[in-house]
């Protein structure tokens, strides 16, 4: 099982740029100190999703900074990105770990009672869905809140990631509560200048450990 040891996740969102260039956003997000990226395309065909995958895998080859894909395995394995999250309506982590064992592979934890099963076992982190409601995904169950950071940190050592309205006024407060890492949307992709949307939410978490 990979290390996760990062700790500001830029998840992509293509609407979330508001009509700035998608790789641009994401290289200027790199340079401000985002070190994993996530590929969220929920509207792309398989096909189109992969190619997405594979030009942007190169962009970030370049900064050493790895892909991970949301949701689809055929995509993340062809693309041969670092690796997948899934959620608890997606092929399961179980599943995913026996046919790429050495996968990075995140799991959206959205019930405490979650965590002790072997979906959550065999992943690398685990993200709480969501720490705090949001407009960018509104199909959400929970809000962990800061109280249930500290209430899962309490339960387990697995690497944390916190994503859902996560931005530069929350972000040491979600670091001392217990997350390793903090995942982002729109806090970066829809921000004027996403290198120092960035750059000052990395600079909050780096204060804060
Ligand atoms: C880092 C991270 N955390 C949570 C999610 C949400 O995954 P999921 O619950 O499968 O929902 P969708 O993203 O598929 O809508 C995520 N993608 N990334
Ligand atoms: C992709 C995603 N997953 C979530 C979850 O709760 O699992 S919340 C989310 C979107 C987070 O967007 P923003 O940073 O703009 O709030
Ligand atoms: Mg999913």
């Amino acid at each position: 099982m990979p290390a996760f040891n990062h700790k500001l996740y830029l998840v992509t969102d293509q609407q979330a740029c508001l009509g700035k260039d998608f790789f641009k956003v994401v290289e200027s997000a790199v340079k401000g100190g985002v070190d994993i990226v996530q590929i969220r395309e929920k509207e792309l065909q398989e096909k189109d999703f992969l190619k997405k995958t594979l030009q942007l895998k190169e962009l970030l080859d370049k900064y050493n900074v790895p892909l991970i894909v949301n949701d689809v395995l055929s995509v993340a394995m062809h693309g041969r990105t670092a690796g997948i999250h899934v959620g608890n309506s997606d092929l399961s982590p179980v599943m995913i770990r026996m046919q790429w064992p050495e996968s990075v592979l995140g799991y959206s934890l959205e019930h405490l009672d979650q965590l002790s099963t072997s979906n959550a076992m065999v992943a690398d982190y685990i993200a709480l869905s969501p720490v705090f409601a949001t407009p960018t995904k509104q199909d959400t169950i929970i809000e962990w809140g800061l109280d249930g950071i500290i209430k899962v940190r309490s339960l387990t050592k697995y690497p944390l990631v916190a994503i859902g309205n996560v931005h530069a006024a929350n972000a040491a407060a979600i670091i001392h509560a217990g997350a390793n890492c903090l995942a982002v949307v729109s806090a970066i992709c829809s921000a004027d200048d996403p290198e120092k949307a960035a750059a000052v939410i990395r600079n909050e978490i780096e204060k804060s450990i």
